[in-house]
């Protein structure tokens, strides 16, 4: 069973082609960065995978569940952190997480063990009891991730998650994602940031709605740095 797999996926604003046959697998515990510039079509694909917009075209199974036919079961196997945060910021690191876990129905002893657990996997248990306002930049979107991941997803989708990141935090941030993906997570990773994906990351590149490239970042690199393949493959370069 795949992680995520979408197929002939397709989407239109009007007469704007925003994604054209969109083909697309990552297995289960894969860290797949989706590498596109501005107006890739990274948005309207994630839009896509939270139901936020209905597929018109094309299918997508999430955890081996149809987001069309099983929409609230596929939906149940999915965490998702949003560029824009939405924490309560003068709630606690673990009321956020008890309030985000009740959404899902999670309560009483289970809510406790699943916002601790979530909060270790993160490195932010002795945060716990700090309003989130108090932490920085980069512990706060930690918390996003913690949050995505309270009712136990095997999906992990991010949309640029460290945008107003600094240099230290940035990599903090990649290293986590990288190890919840080694413990077996479905990671997709939506960035133009060539410097967040490894050499042995799967890196799908998306340019004006299509998939230009789908290897590790090491075969798409070659001798040349990611950055420059990239610029390369999107006609981009400078
Ligand atoms: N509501 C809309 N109406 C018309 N066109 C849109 C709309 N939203 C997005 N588009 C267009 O669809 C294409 C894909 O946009 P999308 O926002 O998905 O790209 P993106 O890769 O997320 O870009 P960014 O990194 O800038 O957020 C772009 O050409 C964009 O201008």
């Amino acid at each position: 069973m795949t992680g995520i797999e979408i197929s002939c996926l397709g989407y239109s604003y009007g007469a704007k082609r925003a994604l054209d046959d969109l083909n697309l697998q990552v297995a289960p515990g894969q860290f797949c960065a989706l590498l596109g510039p501005n107006g890739a079509g990274k948005s309207t694909l994630f839009s896509l995978l939270t139901r936020l917009f209905v597929a018109p075209e094309g299918r997508i199974l999430l955890a081996g569940l149809d987001l069309a036919r099983q929409p609230r079961a596929a939906m149940a196997r999915l965490g998702v952190v949003f560029q824009q945060p939405t924490l309560d910021l003068d709630l606690t690191v673990r009321r956020n997480l008890l309030y985000f876990a009740a959404l899902h129905g999670i309560a009483g002893r289970a809510a406790e063990a699943r916002v601790t657990a979530a909060l270790d996997r993160l490195g932010m248990a002795e945060r716990a009891g700090e309003p989130v306002r108090a932490l920085n930049g980069g512990h706060r979107r930690r918390m996003e991730i913690a949050r995505a991941l309270i009712h136990d997803p095997a999906v992990l989708l991010l949309d640029e998650p460290t945008v107003g990141l600094d240099a230290a935090a940035r990599v903090a941030i990649t290293d986590h994602v990288h190890d919840l993906a080694a413990q077996g997570l479905t990671v997709l990773w939506a960035t133009h940031l060539t410097d967040e994906i490894r050499d042995t990351d799967r890196v799908a590149v998306l340019h004006r709605g299509r998939l230009l490239a789908d290897s590790t970042a090491a075969d798409l690199r070659g001798a040349q740095s990611l950055q420059t393949a990239f610029l390369r493959l999107t006609g981009d370069e400078p």
